[in-house]
C-alpha cells in the first residue's frame, strides 16, 4: 500500500479551502487520494466510503481505516483532527490533538513602522505618503509653535502668573502629524497632551491664552484648570483630566455619525495610562462590536506620571490589544512625523470606507515632566530625559527633511521663532489684563433649572463674599 500522506493533506486542504462541493476520499486499490464530486456522483465513480460533507463533518469509514492500517492509522487522524472544525458562534474553530497554550507573548515584538530614520532620511523602499511644501512647511511651523508656546507658558506658570501648566515635549510629531492627517469634520476627544491639534486646526495663541488664564474671553468661562481646552468650532471635545473617559465618549460619538451616515471619524487620544483602566478595554470591545469608525490613538510615551509602562503591563504594548478585541492596529514611531501622518490617513480611511475602529500605538518618551505639578528626575535617570530630548527630537527629525527637499532655510527658522514668540508673548500680556469671567458664571450652563443644592451654595458664596471683601479679589465683588 502506498500511502502520501503530505499529499492527502495538502489536497484536502485546497479541497476545503475552495469550498468546491462535497470533498471525498476514494479507494483505488492501494492508492489513496482525495477527489471532490458534485451531486449528482458520477456514474464511474463509486460512493467513498469516507468523505466529507460541506460542512466539513467528518465520517471516517471503518473500512477505509482498514485498509491503512498500522501505522499510519494515527498520522491520518491528525490530519482529520486538524482539518474537523468546531463550527462555533463567530467562525469555525479548527481542532488539533496537541495540547499548546498560546504564549505570554510573541518571540519578537510587533514592528514599528517608520518612514523617516532618525537623521531625518527616508528609509527604502517605505509606502508613505507624499505630503507636499504647503503642508510639510505648515506642519513645521505649527511644531515649532507647539515647542515654543510650551517653553513660554511654562516659564508663565513657574513666575506664578497662572496655576498650571503641562507640555506637549517630545510629541509634537504625534500632535501635529496626527492633526494634519485628519479632516476638519472628524471629532477630536483628546486627553491633555494634543493642543497641537487644535493648534493646527486655527486655535488661536490668544485663545490659548485665555484659557491659561481662565479669563472672560474663555470658551470655558474660567471654569477649568489651565490646558483644559475646548472648541466647539473646532470640534475638539473639552479635555478631561480624569484619565481614558474620553475614549468611550469617542465611541458613541462614532456609532452616531456612522448612524447619520457622515463622511467622518472620531479620534480619541490617550496615554499608555489610559490603557490601564476599565474604560479603554470596554471602548474597545464596544467599537469592535459595534463597527463604530472611532481611531484610538495611544501615545504610549513610557510613563504615566511616575509609572513606567513595566509597571503597568506585560504586554508587548498596546498594539496587541487591538486584535484580542478585533481591531484592525498598527505601531508607529511616535517621533517620525511622516510615519504617523501616513498611518492616520490611512486609519482615517478604513475607519470609514469599511466603517471600523483602528488602533495606533505610537512608541514615543515624556521628554518633559508630567506637569508643573511634578519634577521626573526623582523617578528616572536624566540621561535617559536628554538622549530622547536630543537624538530623538521628532521636530529636529523632521526639519532635517524639509531641509533636504529645498523647502526650509535658516533664515525661515530664525524668522519663524522670533515671530512666534513675539506672538505668545502679546498674547499671554492681553490675556493677564481681560477681566475675569463674572462669579455668578460658576453657577450656569450645567442645568435648566438649577437644583436646590446648587442655590443653597450660590447663596452662601454671596453671602461669604459680602462678609470678608477683602478676601476676594474685586471681580469677585456683587452684583455679579
Ligand atoms: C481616573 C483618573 N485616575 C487617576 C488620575 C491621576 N492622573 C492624572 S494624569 C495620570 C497619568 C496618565 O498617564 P498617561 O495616560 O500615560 O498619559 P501621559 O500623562 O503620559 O500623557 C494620572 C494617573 C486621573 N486624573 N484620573
Amino acid at each position: 500500500m502506498a500511502f502520501c500522506l503530505t499529499k492527502a493533506k495538502k489536497l484536502i486542504y485546497n479541497h476545503l479551502k475552495s469550498k468546491m462541493g462535497s470533498l471525498g476520499i476514494i479507494n483505488h486499490g492501494n492508492w489513496t487520494h482525495p477527489v471532490s464530486f458534485s451531486h449528482p456522483i458520477p456514474q464511474n465513480l463509486k460512493k467513498p466510503d469516507t468523505f466529507f460533507t460541506n460542512n466539513t463533518t467528518l465520517f471516517a469509514s471503518r473500512r477505509f481505516e482498514s485498509i491503512i492500517a498500522g501505522k499510519h492509522l494515527d498520522s491520518l487522524r491528525n490530519v482529520f483532527d486538524e482539518i474537523e472544525v468546531l463550527n462555533f458562534p463567530g467562525g469555525k474553530v479548527k481542532f488539533t490533538s496537541e495540547m499548546k497554550f498560546l504564549s505570554e507573548s510573541p518571540e519578537e515584538r510587533i514592528h514599528c513602522y517608520r518612514v523617516l530614520d532618525d537623521n531625518g532620511q527616508p528609509t527604502v523602499h517605505s509606502n508613505s505618503v507624499q505630503i507636499g511644501e504647503e503642508v510639510a512647511v505648515k506642519m513645521y511651523n505649527d511644531m515649532v509653535t507647539l515647542q515654543l508656546m510650551d517653553s513660554i507658558f511654562y516659564e508663565a506658570q513657574r513666575q506664578g502668573r497662572i496655576s498650571f501648566y503641562l507640555t506637549t515635549i517630545g510629541e509634537e510629531a504625534i500632535n501635529i502629524a496626527s492633526a494634519a492627517a485628519l479632516n476638519i469634520d472628524d471629532l477630536i476627544f483628546p486627553q491633555y497632551r494634543e493642543a497641537g491639534v487644535l493648534l493646527w486646526r486655527g486655535f488661536s495663541l490668544q485663545e490659548f491664552a485665555n484659557q491659561c488664564f481662565g479669563n472672560r474671553d474663555d470658551n470655558g468661562k474660567g471654569r477649568q484648570m489651565p490646558i483644559h481646552y475646548g472648541s466647539k468650532k473646532h470640534n475638539y471635545f473639552t479635555v478631561a483630566s480624569t484619565v481614558a473617559t474620553q475614549i468611550s465618549h469617542a465611541v458613541g460619538a462614532a456609532y452616531a455619525l456612522k448612524m447619520d451616515g457622515r463622511d467622518a471619524c472620531t479620534v480619541t487620544y490617550f496615554g499608555d495610562g489610559g490603557t490601564s483602566t476599565g474604560d479603554f478595554h470596554a471602548a474597545l470591545n464596544f467599537a469592535a462590536v459595534m463597527e463604530a469608525p472611532v481611531i484610538f490613538f495611544c501615545r504610549n510615551n513610557g510613563w504615566a506620571i511616575s509609572t513606567p509602562v513595566s509597571d503597568q503591563f506585560r504586554s508587548d504594548g498596546i498594539v496587541v490589544r487591538g486584535q484580542a478585541y478585533g481591531v484592525r492596529s498598527i505601531r508607529v514611531d511616535g517621533n517620525d512625523a511622516l510615519a504617523i501622518f501616513s498611518a492616520i490617513q490611512a486609519a482615517r480611511r478604513m475607519a470609514i470606507g469599511e466603517s471600523r475602529p483602528v488602533l495606533i500605538e505610537a512608541l514615543t518618551y515624556r521628554a518633559g515632566h508630567h506637569s508643573t505639578s511634578d519634577d521626573s528626575t526623582k523617578y528616572r535617570p536624566v540621561h535617559e530625559i536628554e538622549w530622547w530630548r536630543v537624538a530623538r527630537d521628532p521636530v529636529s527629525r523632521f526639519k532635517k527633511w524639509i531641509e533636504s527637499n529645498g523647502w526650509w532655510s535658516d533664515e525661515a527658522e530664525f524668522e519663524l521663532r522670533s515671530s512666534v514668540r513675539k506672538q505668545l508673548l502679546h498674547a499671554i500680556q492681553v490675556a493677564e489684563k481681560v477681566e475675569k469671567p463674572a462669579i455668578a458664571e460658576i453657577f450656569t450652563d450645567v442645568y435648566d433649572v438649577p437644583p436646590a443644592n446648587l442655590c443653597e451654595q450660590e447663596t452662601l458664596l454671596r453671602e461669604t463674599i459680602k462678609r470678608h471683601p477683602q478676601d476676594y479679589p474685586s471681580h469677585f465683588q456683587f452684583p455679579l
